[in-house]
């Protein structure tokens, strides 16, 4: 149960595949560190689809939870909202993060939206489920842990409601359309604590993201 050296035959990611086909993805940049794969696409949707995806999550949208918020309950105080891959919007959303990151869309958990009201943020985290925690058997035993994240910001909030990757002393402002993209594992394929990322408070106006998170195995 603690094993969870990675497989390369799965998603293929930690050898640099998805990594190098982002890197010449022409408008890509990549965030110059070397203790993370981290990459920012502007304009990655238009300003229609955004538009769509923002109303899919105000017409359904329920309390965001975590799998170990350690006691706190203001941990992540956002809306989340599931994103039905048969919308047509949707699909085609999917479609376009499997074509830039070259990840087959079955290694994908289903895509959500976020939305958060002023005051509203999700504390410093990473993505990865922590091996040998207490969920890790329970949101791991069939696809794996995550391996990348792929988020896109669908407005720009009046104020605040940045992401800040506070071990790359990296912080990232959010733009309709705007792609960020990271490997949650190292190059070795073991976890990378130095994703950490807060999804700041908004401080006027309201926040709205979609999330992919992609697995290890085919998700179910
Ligand atoms: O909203 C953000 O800026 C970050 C969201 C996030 O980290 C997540 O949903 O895992
Ligand atoms: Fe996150």
């Amino acid at each position: 149960m603690r094993n969870i050296a990675p497989d390369p035959r799965l998603v293929g990611d930690h050898d640099g595949t998805v990594a190098a086909r982002l890197t010449a993805v022409p408008g890509v940049q990549r965030v110059p560190t070397p203790r993370a794969s981290l990459f920012l696409l502007r304009d990655f949707l238009d300003a229609e689809t955004c538009a769509a995806l923002i109303a899919l999550i105000e017409a359904d949208r329920r309390p965001s939870t975590v799998s170990d918020a350690n006691g706190d309950s203001a941990y992540r105080t956002s809306e989340t909202c599931d994103l039905a891959a048969a919308h047509p919007v949707v699909h085609r959303v999917e479609q376009a993060i499997a074509e830039l990151t070259g990840i087959d869309p079955a290694y994908g958990e289903p895509l959500q939206g976020q939305r958060y009201a002023i005051g509203q943020e999700f504390k410093a985290h990473t993505d990865y489920f922590e091996p040998g925690g207490i969920d890790f058997h329970r949101y791991c035993a069939v696809a794996g842990n995550r391996t990348w994240t792929v988020m896109v910001y669908l407005n720009a909030p009046e104020a605040g409601g940045a992401t800040r990757f506070k071990a790359l002393d990296k912080t990232i402002q959010p733009e309709p359309g705007k792609l960020v993209a990271w490997n949650n594992r190292r190059d070795d394929g073991t976890p990378n604590p130095a994703t950490i990322h807060h999804g700041m408070k908004v401080r006027a106006g309201v926040k709205y993201v979609i999330t992919k998170w992609f697995r290890e195995r085919p998700w179910g």
